[in-house]
């Protein structure tokens, strides 16, 4: 493997290294690896890194059982990773069932068992997102309505995870793997027109980079920063805010504030009271015992709890 004058392997390696440098302070590092170019490339950028600081570099490979052929490919994985040179390499299996389709209960179970496997409670899991992920997470958030908080894209850092790659293309991790001579695995789901994503990668965000001579992923991604850094400012408003845990809402003091706050500190203290799932059709139920009051009922929550507005406050009471 000859990489060292390679401006792609380099690339990979900078941004690993800068976010390890920022956010490590654990002896233990884990790399969430798919066998894709992405989290291939970030796998070996990681040895390369914490073999210099003394980290120990610990592979997690999820085989979600979904595919014929899924725990070849997780055992491919692993031997990669074993040449790579990494201190420990697990193959997590999982069962994927439960509520949404089967992508989304995927997810939740992959998430759930890297977490399980974290080598120390204070060690971070690197993931390896893309620019070009978090460009797609903004268009789709974009298209279907969603949120700021959506449209605000994954963070680089929200422990466990780190992901050092959000700022680098695609291709970058594609030109690294090919030279250091590592052959990704090609995920059969990536070319299939079935899925929306797919779609989004294949059709519109060439067409949208061609209509703008090109950038797209670059401003996408960075409209989720700036996005994120607003949402960050209302939360930290919203979270100055909000009562102890138990305690009751001034509804006059809340409905002093904008929507944009009162909705978040009203998220923060349903969450905080131990309301599960909780749908913005609920907060929006909530928040109209404030902004839109004519003496209307409790609103009825998951959990077993009950939002009512009496004497000027709110209040959660468990239903009878
Ligand atoms: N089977 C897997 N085993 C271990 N890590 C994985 C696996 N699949 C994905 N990952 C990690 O997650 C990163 C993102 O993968 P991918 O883009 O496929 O996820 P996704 O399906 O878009 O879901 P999400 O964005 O919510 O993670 C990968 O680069 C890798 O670090």
């Amino acid at each position: 493997m000859t990489d060292r004058l390679d401006p792609a392997v380099a690339a990979v390696r900078k941004a690993v290294r800068t976010a390890v440098d920022a956010s490590v302070h654990s002896g233990h590092l884990a790399v969430a690896v798919s066998g894709g170019a992405d989290s291939l490339a970030l796998a070996a950028a990681a040895r390369f890194v914490t073999a210099r600081n003394g980290i120990r570099l610990h592979g997690l490979i999820v085989d979600h059982g979904l595919q014929a052929e899924s725990l070849a490919v997780a055992e491919k994985t692993a031997g990669l990773l074993r040449e790579l040179g990494l201190d420990e390499v697990r193959v997590l299996r999982v069962d994927v069932t439960g509520k949404g389709g089967v992508e989304a209960a995927a997810r939740r179970a992959r998430y759930t068992a890297l977490r399980d496997a974290l080598p120390a409670p204070d060690a971070l899991v690197l993931l390896g997102h893309t620019r070009d992920d978090q460009a797609e997470t903004v268009l789709l958030g974009l298209g279907r309505g969603s949120g700021p908080r959506s449209i605000a894209g994954m963070r680089p850092l929200d422990p466990p995870w780190l992901r050092p790659l959000l700022d680098l293309p695609r291709v970058t991790t594609r030109a690294a793997c090919h030279a250091l001579g590592i052959t990704p695995w090609e995920d059969p789901h990536n070319a299939d027109p079935a899925y929306t994503r797919v779609r989004l990668r294949a059709e519109v965000l060439p067409l949208l980079e061609d209509v703008l001579h090109g950038g797209v992923s670059d401003a996408l991604a960075r409209t989720a920063a700036q996005l994120r850094e607003d949402t960050d400012a209302l939360d930290q408003i919203a979270e100055n805010l909000v009562p102890h845990k138990g305690n009751t809402l001034d509804v006059e003091e809340l409905a002093a504030h904008p929507p944009a706050i009162r909705r978040r500190v009203l998220r923060r203290w349903l969450l905080a009271a131990g309301v599960p799932e909780l749908t913005d059709q609920h907060l929006r139920s909530v928040d109209a015992l404030i902004g839109e009051w004519r003496g209307q009922g409790g609103v009825w929550l998951p959990g077993g709890l009950v939002a009512e507005r009496a004497h000027g406050r709110l209040s959660l009471t468990a239903s009878a």
